[in-house]
């Protein structure tokens, strides 16, 4: 069979299937039929999570924000006690309370509240809260998604997420993209660490390295590799503090410049990009890697870790929540893995290769070879 046969079958059965889904009848039906009605009902509530989705999220906001996850976290409470320590009326916080249970994030022991095993899961990983609270921005930029899509709203976090102005040394624009990547980094820096034998290298260097928190994790994890960050100049003066408060001042190099001007340099057999490829547009991404496949000696390796779009059971968080998010940002956007591998055939490498990480809804691994 041809591709376009394939192609244009393919159209009608969607086209098809679309008309009998959108029909009134037909979803009369399938609510009513015992045989249906699973699959409608399982729709319907899919349907019904994506027009609620901002409420949810907005009440995991405020379940954050008035402290009702710490509190929750220390000891199981009653409602009245609740409120007396969110600063909250006793109806408001019962509203929050019950609203928070429906969406996993506490739970009713009795007459008293505890966490939700959402809740308890988000305690564990301190860079969700961080996200929830940096969400704001984004939100506003979103609060009209349309404008944003023609490119008529000029965006809140693209004044965030300066690297021009970074790039200037100015600290003040450097400084809370810089904490708030640190603050999720560490769940992103265990898979790595988890998915490549880094211990295979003897130099790695990390650039766009942020205030050095992968490599405060690499170097816990990993004994006698010499490391390596390359940061805007703001960054750079982070990590050097970071690192040296961790202990680590004498083992890590720090290089402050520009990966879309300076030459990256060399001498390193392991170079890493942890959630930066996917920040730039094409032209920028090919220039940066090949900047990475010039500093390299033949043989080295790039790993590059980012969240990827088309991940199978995470597709919205690439193409719909990354997809957003970056054009608010103002540059850049997730791609696949083969679109990636593309880039990296461009860019000169000889091979490159997915490796499976534990969470690939947050973190996707490729390692190419130069
Ligand atoms: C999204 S953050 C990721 C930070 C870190 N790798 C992590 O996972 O936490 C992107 C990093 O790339 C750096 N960056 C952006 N443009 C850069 C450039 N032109 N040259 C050097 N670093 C740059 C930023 O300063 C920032 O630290």
């Amino acid at each position: 069979m041809s591709k376009g046969l394939v192609v244009g079958l393919h159209h009608r059965f969607v086209a098809a299937r679309n008309r009998v889904l959108a029909s009134p009848g037909f979803q009369r039906f399938a609510a009513r039929c015992w045989l249906t009605r699973p699959v409608a009902r399982r729709r319907a509530r899919r349907l019904f999570d994506l027009v609620a989705g901002f409420v949810y999220s907005q009440t995991l906001a405020a379940c954050l924000e008035t402290g009702l996850i710490a509190l929750l976290a220390e000891e199981t409470q009653a409602s009245a006690a609740i409120a007396a320590r969110i600063g909250l009326s006793h109806e408001a916080t019962l509203r929050l309370l019950r609203a928070g249970a429906a969406i996993g994030l506490v739970e009713r022991v009795g007459d008293r509240w505890t966490l939700g095993s959402d809740g308890a899961a988000l305690r564990g990983n301190g860079g969700i809260a961080e996200m929830v609270a940096h969400h704001r921005l984004l939100y506003a930029d979103l609060a009209d998604p349309v404008a944003l899509l023609r490119g008529e709203r000029a965006g809140t976090l693209a004044g965030y997420w300066d690297y021009d102005k970074a790039s200037d040394s100015d600290a003040a624009v450097a400084a809370p993209y810089s904490r708030l990547m640190a603050a999720s980094q560490p769940l992103v820096a265990a898979q790595i660490l988890d998915c490549y034998r880094f211990a295979r290298h003897r130099r790695l260097l990390d650039v766009g390295g942020g205030e050095g928190r992968f490599l405060e994790s690499v170097g816990a994890r990993v004994a006698g590799l010499e490391l390596a960050l390359f940061d805007l100049p703001a960054v750079g003066a982070r990590a050097q503090t970071r690192l040296d408060s961790a202990g680590l001042g004498d083992r890590v190099t720090i290089h402050s410049g520009s990966f879309l001007v300076d030459p990256l340099p060399a001498g390193h057999d392991l170079i890493t990009l942890v959630r930066v490829l996917h920040d730039h547009d094409d032209a920028p991404a090919l220039a940066l890697l090949r900047a990475v496949h010039a500093a390299l000696p033949p043989g080295g390796r790039l790993l590059i870790a980012e969240p990827m779009a088309g991940t199978p059971g995470a597709e919205p968080a690439g193409d719909a929540y990354f997809g957003l998010y970056l054009l608010a940002m103002g540059s850049g956007r997730p791609r696949t893995p083969r679109e990636i591998g593309a880039i990296l055939a461009a860019a000169g490498f000889r091979t490159s290769r997915l490796v499976v990480t534990a969470l690939p809804l947050t973190c996707r691994v490729m390692i190419a070879c130069r």
